[in-house]
């Protein structure tokens, strides 16, 4: 049986119930009942092989949760095949539960008035985990996350990242194959944000484990993730390797200058276009095969004091995606 994760042509529509504005809408639609499909996901596949670290991205309300709460059997899929480390999820076969996590920076599981431990030992039964099992894979856990120090605090005295390094330990105690993580770095300062990231790596590269993760912090995606796939509007914009989507969406680098005098936009523009111009500052987007050429037009016919070429940033390349995918659907 395989520990993949396989997504065929998968759809999740909700059946939302639209209200009538006023108070005669009100009682008309306590009578007539009107309902709006709003789709959540749509017509997605792809496969993602055992031990792969997989980022998935998305503005606010692409569908990531909801293809994350599928592929967990927290949702029934409205049509489409899915398959998790061999199961069918929304059949909840016990032999499933025991095989992934689903962690989500924003919920918690552990119990508020009780140190962590109590939570660790509540999954022990949840899991069916034999003692010895668990003794050791708890080690494990509480050497990687440094957790010896907040072990047998209450949940609620803990910091938020202490709290979520306690989340994780609580969510792989029944070292499962398949990760989901949903902003697991969310609001946690970026020294914590790196040990997790750090942890994530670890448990990949200790258990052979495949994770699908969502983040809205590029610096996870780009320490974790050698592909990524990318959703939009419930659509599928891209699956493939990270590096390969800048030069699909971003064949470009960005110029960085320091002016000594002033310089008009119409004289900037001949060298690349402008992102940005505060005197004495200006930033130009130099096509990306055209980089030498053009610099060394820059450094001799402009007066400037600075001068540096970098990629873009993964941010905007992203944007960059979303952007044309907007431009080439018509809604
Ligand atoms: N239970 C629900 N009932 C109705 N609509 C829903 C439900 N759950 C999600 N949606 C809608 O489905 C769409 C996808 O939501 P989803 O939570 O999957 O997005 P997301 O990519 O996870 O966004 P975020 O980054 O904000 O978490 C949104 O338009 C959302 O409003």
């Amino acid at each position: 049986m395989t520990q993949g994760i396989y997504v065929e042509r998968l759809s999740k529509f909700f059946k939302v119930h639209e209200r009538q504005a006023g108070f005669r809408g009100a009682l008309q639609s306590l009578f007539r009942r009107q309902y709006r499909l709003v789709k959540a996901v749509e017509d997605v596949s792809f496969r993602i092989e055992p031990g792969e670290i997989v980022g998935f991205l998305g503005p606010n309300g692409a569908g990531k949760t909801t293809t994350m709460k599928v592929l967990t059997g927290l949702l029934h899929p409205s049509s489409g095949t899915v398959e998790v480390a061999g199961h069918v999820p929304f059949r909840h076969e016990p032999a499933f539960k025991r095989k992934f996590s689903l962690v989500m920076g924003q919920r918690s599981q552990l119990i508020w008035d009780l140190p962590p431990m109590e939570t660790f030992l509540v999954n022990q039964v949840v899991y069916e985990i034999p003692d010895a099992e668990f003794k050791e894979t708890l080690a494990g856990l509480v050497e990687l996350l440094q957790l010896e120090p907040v072990l047998r605090k209450p949940v609620r005295q803990l910091s938020l990242g202490e709290r979520m390094k306690c989340e994780l330990a609580a969510s792989l105690i029944h070292r499962p194959q398949i990760l989901f993580l949903d902003e697991p770095t969310i609001g946690l300062d970026v020294n914590m944000q790196e040990s997790i990231r750090q942890f994530i790596k670890d448990y990949n590269a200790r258990y052979n484990a495949t994770i699908l993760l969502t983040s809205h912090y590029m610096a996870d995606v780009v320490a974790l993730c050698k592909r990524v796939i990318i959703i939009n509007r419930g659509r599928i914009l891209y699956d493939g390797e990270l590096e390969a989507l800048v030069n699909q969406y971003a064949p470009y680098k960005v110029a960085n200058l320091i002016l000594k005098q002033p310089v008009p936009d119409h004289e900037l523009a001949m060298h690349g276009e402008i992102i940005a111009h505060e005197y004495p500052r200006v930033s130009l987007r130099l096509p990306r095969v055209e980089v030498s050429s053009r610099s060394a037009g820059i450094l001799s016919m402009l007066p400037i004091s600075d001068f540096t070429i970098e990629d873009p940033s993964m941010e905007d390349v992203i944007g960059l995606a979303f952007e044309r995918d907007a431009n080439a659907t018509v809604p």
